[in-house]
């Protein structure tokens, strides 16, 4: 059993899949409290679904990606075999993770948006660099499943992503996205940041807040 927050079909609102319909699956609890969390209603709430619920839950809204978020989905030991059983079914699967839980067991097939948490959410304490490694050796292998986002409050936030960036030299081998933390720092002063400095990262904003209300559940 998973306990689950919401199941919504929706446009993909982030990452370098954005746009494309996907179904999205909102695992209960986390254990981060990122200071911009626009989720904290996945935090306690949700219901009991057996995989092949949640399975025949996605299979309704007949689109071909999906994507397992939450809270944090790697806090329940059965995501791991639903991982699994979506790319048995055929899905492209989409794993959003905060980037605090190693991503080694992770099924292969398996594309990772992993967080990368800054000074900001106060909860850049719990980054498990170790993903950065594996992520590098897996781009050096030929397997690119992953990519990285820095979600930015402020431009203390931009420069710290700057030099991580740097140290790990990791845009060379992986995608990093930029987004703007909604409110808190405006897209355009991101976009004037990142062209100034030539850095090798990609812009994102979060589209469905664009698309619906920004604070509407399910979308
Ligand atoms: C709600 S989290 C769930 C998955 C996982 N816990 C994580 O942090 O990646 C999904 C994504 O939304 C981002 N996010 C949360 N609140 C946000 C906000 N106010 N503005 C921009 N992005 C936000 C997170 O950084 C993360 O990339
Ligand atoms: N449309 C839409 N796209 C998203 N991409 C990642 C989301 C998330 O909350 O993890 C999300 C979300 O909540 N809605
Ligand atoms: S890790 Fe994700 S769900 Fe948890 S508090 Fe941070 S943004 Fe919210
Ligand atoms: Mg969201």
């Amino acid at each position: 059993m998973l306990k689950v927050n919401e199941i919504f079909h929706s446009i993909q609102g982030e990452s370098s899949k954005a746009g494309w319909p996907c179904v999205f699956i909102r695992l209960s609890g986390c254990d981060l409290r990122c200071s911009y969390c626009d989720t904290g209603y996945a935090f306690f709430d949700g219901k009991e679904f057996s995989q092949e619920e949640i399975l025949e839950q996605v299979a309704f809204y007949k689109t071909r990606l999906v994507e397992i978020t939450g809270g944090e989905p790697l806090l329940q030991p059965n995501v791991y075999p639903l991982m699994t059983a979506l790319c048995e079914a055929g899905y492209e699967v989409l794993l959003e993770t905060g980037g605090h839980h190693d991503v080694e067991k992770v099924d292969p097939r398996v594309y990772k948006i992993i967080d990368i948490k800054t000074p900001s959410s106060e909860m850049s304490e719990w980054n498990c660099y170790r993903n950065l490694e594996l992520s590098i050796a897996e781009a050096k292998s030929g397997v690119l499943k992953t990519e990285f986002k820095i979600v930015l409050s402020s431009e203390g936030d931009y420069r710290w992503a700057k030099n991580l960036i740097e140290r790990y030299d990791l845009a060379r081998f992986v995608p990093v996205i930029f987004s703007a933390a909604f409110g808190a720092l405006h897209p355009r002063q991101i976009a004037e940041w990142i062209l100034a400095d030539h850095l090798p990262v990609r812009l994102q904003l979060q589209l469905h807040k664009y698309i619906w209300p920004a604070d509407m559940r399910g979308v």
